[in-house]
């Protein structure tokens, strides 16, 4: 289905606002004629002393009525398209984001960040100008000429024959730059998602251009980029003031054809004056509409690009399944956890990243995840958090098979401390709150709760705003052990029963990071936990230890995955 279609189709605001285009369209049409036959007939009365049954004061008064009647629909038409688009856009925008959050991790690292910062800003302002501009006035470019000649073709069927002839040579010309503008306006769109990419990419290395010295490099890849997208930005306006010409042209050729032949027949008496100068002046406004159109083509094509891109992530598949066998509720604790022969390949990759892989995990168990670099550990704990699915094998929760741990029922029950937490940009509160469900009240006592058992005393009382206090980008600055204990704090909040901490000393000096296993010890009592650590200390302490062994995968899974336990 093409985009237009689909937009028309797909978003619940796009039908109401075309049917009430058409219908104050229809209603400013009427309008329009009665105020040309209006006009003409007082133009007569005064100037030509043209005799008519009725006064001028009553042919003034409808004058004034009808041309109040148009303002008012033309106001109330574009307050219901700017409205409706308005609508369009939050709902866009919102599945748009509901789906970039329901996506598996793997398929949100395969896209550029810039790409999408681009699609969700600009992409949905865009189609608000499509919604807003371009799909009412392709609305009234069909309408409003049809009515216009229905009644000119009953006053002079010359003018109107005219009018068919000339009206359809810009809908060709049209058709035929709108092909070739497609593909410019889509290529613009496309250097626009680079030069973002870049630019976003540059900033976020920008330490490290400095570093190595390559800041100059960096600056010259982005004038490129920027210069590219002057030129397409310049083709597709090229492109859009050719098409305002050719429609320019095209409507004064048609207005000034069926003026002259007026003209003759007016001076040969083969025409009365009142039809004459009715047709005249809904002439112009035959071709208003087409010509409004013109000067939205850019808006439009803009518009299309911008929805394909939008789409391309919304018919992405959602992995999440029905989440029937999997337990809602941690009342009883975690079940058993069996993986038996789980086989997983990244999409587009050549060998599977763990392969042959069974184990058992069972509730209040401490596993200790280890191994060389790029055996699989993270995508072991990646599997475990339901972010990733297996391409194959079996998993069971408390005897109960499931296809996948990929369900929001099974993300309540599990808590992720990864090596670098990321902390947002907002309040300690804010940054706090969102281990909690939304809609879940955390009183102040449950914080600083959290954040004392999180070892985060000391560092609380030195922040000038307390809970209030800003942090994250733009805020204080918060160092990689506050960071971890942030996120302690936050796992405190949440009270899941499967804890999975990825590394999570890893970049931390021996100190800290001593301190952090000290506060993590509380936290993992009476929870099922799975830590990946490279850190002997930390591995005997669990009651398990998994070796993962490089060639399960490496060497195409010759040999299973190999476990040894702990003394
Ligand atoms: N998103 C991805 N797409 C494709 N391949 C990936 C992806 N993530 C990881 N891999 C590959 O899967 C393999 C296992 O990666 P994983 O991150 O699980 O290893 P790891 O044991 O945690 O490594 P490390 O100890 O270095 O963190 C690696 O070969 C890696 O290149």
């Amino acid at each position: 289905m093409n985009v237009q279609a689909r937009l028309i189709r797909q978003l619940s605001a796009t039908k109401p606002l075309m049917a009430w285009t058409f219908a104050l369209g229809v209603c400013s049409s009427v309008s329009l004629l009665l105020q040309a036959h209006f006009m003409a007939i007082g133009i007569g009365i005064l100037f030509l002393r043209v005799p008519q049954h009725t006064n001028l004061f009553t042919f003034d008064a409808g004058l004034a009525v009808t041309f109040l009647a148009r303002s008012v629909f033309g106001a109330v038409s574009g307050w219901i398209a700017a409205r409706f688009a308005a609508n369009a856009k939050l709902d866009m925008r919102s599945r748009w984001m509901s789906q970039l959050f329901t996506l598996s991790s793997t398929k949100i690292e395969r896209m550029q960040t810039g790409e999408l910062i681009t699609t969700a800003v600009t992409g949905v302002d865009n189609l608000e100008s499509y919604l807003a501009r371009y799909l009412p006035q392709s609305v009234e470019a069909v309408l409003v000429p049809a009515v216009l000649l229905l009644y000119i073709l009953r006053l002079d069927w010359i003018s109107a024959a005219l009018l068919v002839v000339t009206a359809p040579l810009i809908v060709f010309f049209m058709i035929l730059l709108g092909n070739g503008a497609d593909s410019v306006a889509h290529k613009q769109w496309h250097v626009l998602e680079d030069l973002s990419s870049r630019f976003l990419e540059m900033i976020e290395g920008l330490m490290a251009l400095k570093l190595f010295s390559r800041s100059a490099d960096a600056k010259r890849v982005l004038f490129r980029i920027g210069d590219a997208n002057r030129v397409a930005t310049m083709k597709t306006l090229r492109v859009a003031f050719l098409s305002a010409f050719v429609l320019e042209l095209f409507a004064t050729l048609g207005t000034a054809a069926v003026a002259l032949a007026l003209g003759l027949r007016l001076i040969h008496a083969e025409l009365a004056f009142t039809p004459a100068l009715t047709v005249l002046l809904l002439t112009p406004e035959f071709f208003q509409p087409i010509r409004a159109l013109g000067s939205e083509f850019h808006a439009g094509l803009n518009g299309l690009a911008a929805a394909e891109s939008l789409f391309q992530l919304l018919d992405e598949p959602n992995e999440d399944v029905d989440a029937r066998n999997i337990p809602g509720t941690m009342a009883n604790g975690l079940p058993d956890i069996r993986f038996t022969d789980i086989r997983l390949r990244y999409p587009g990759e050549k060998e599977d990243s763990l392969c042959s892989l069974n184990l058992t995990i069972h509730p209040e168990e401490r596993i200790a995840i280890v191994g060389p670099s790029g055996c699989g550990k993270t995508t072991l704990l990646r599997l475990l958090s339901g972010s990733l699915s297996p391409s194959a094998g079996i998993i069971e929760v408390g005897g109960k098979q499931v296809q996948t741990l990929a369900s929001p029922a099974w993300r309540k029950l599990v808590t992720l401390l990864n090596q670098q937490p990321h902390i947002f940009s907002g309040s300690v509160r804010e940054n706090l709150q969102m281990a909690v469900p939304v809609g879940e009240m955390v009183e102040d006592d449950q914080l600083h709760e959290a954040l004392r058992k999180a070892g985060l005393n000391t560092w609380f009382r030195s922040l000038p705003n307390g809970l209030d206090t800003r942090i994250g980008d733009g805020g204080r600055t918060v160092s990689g052990g506050e960071a971890q204990r942030i996120a302690i704090a936050r796992a405190w909040l949440r009270q899941s029963p499967l804890l999975l901490l990825d590394e999570p000393t890893a970049h931390l000096d021996p100190l800290t990071a001593a301190d952090i296993e000290t506060a993590l010890e509380e936290l993992m009592a009476n929870r099922t936990v799975i830590v990946v650590t490279h850190d002997p200390g930390l591995a005997s302490r669990m009651d398990r230890v998994i070796f993962l062994t490089s060639h399960g995968f490496s060497t195409g899974c010759e040999t299973p995955l190999e476990y040894r336990f702990a003394d």
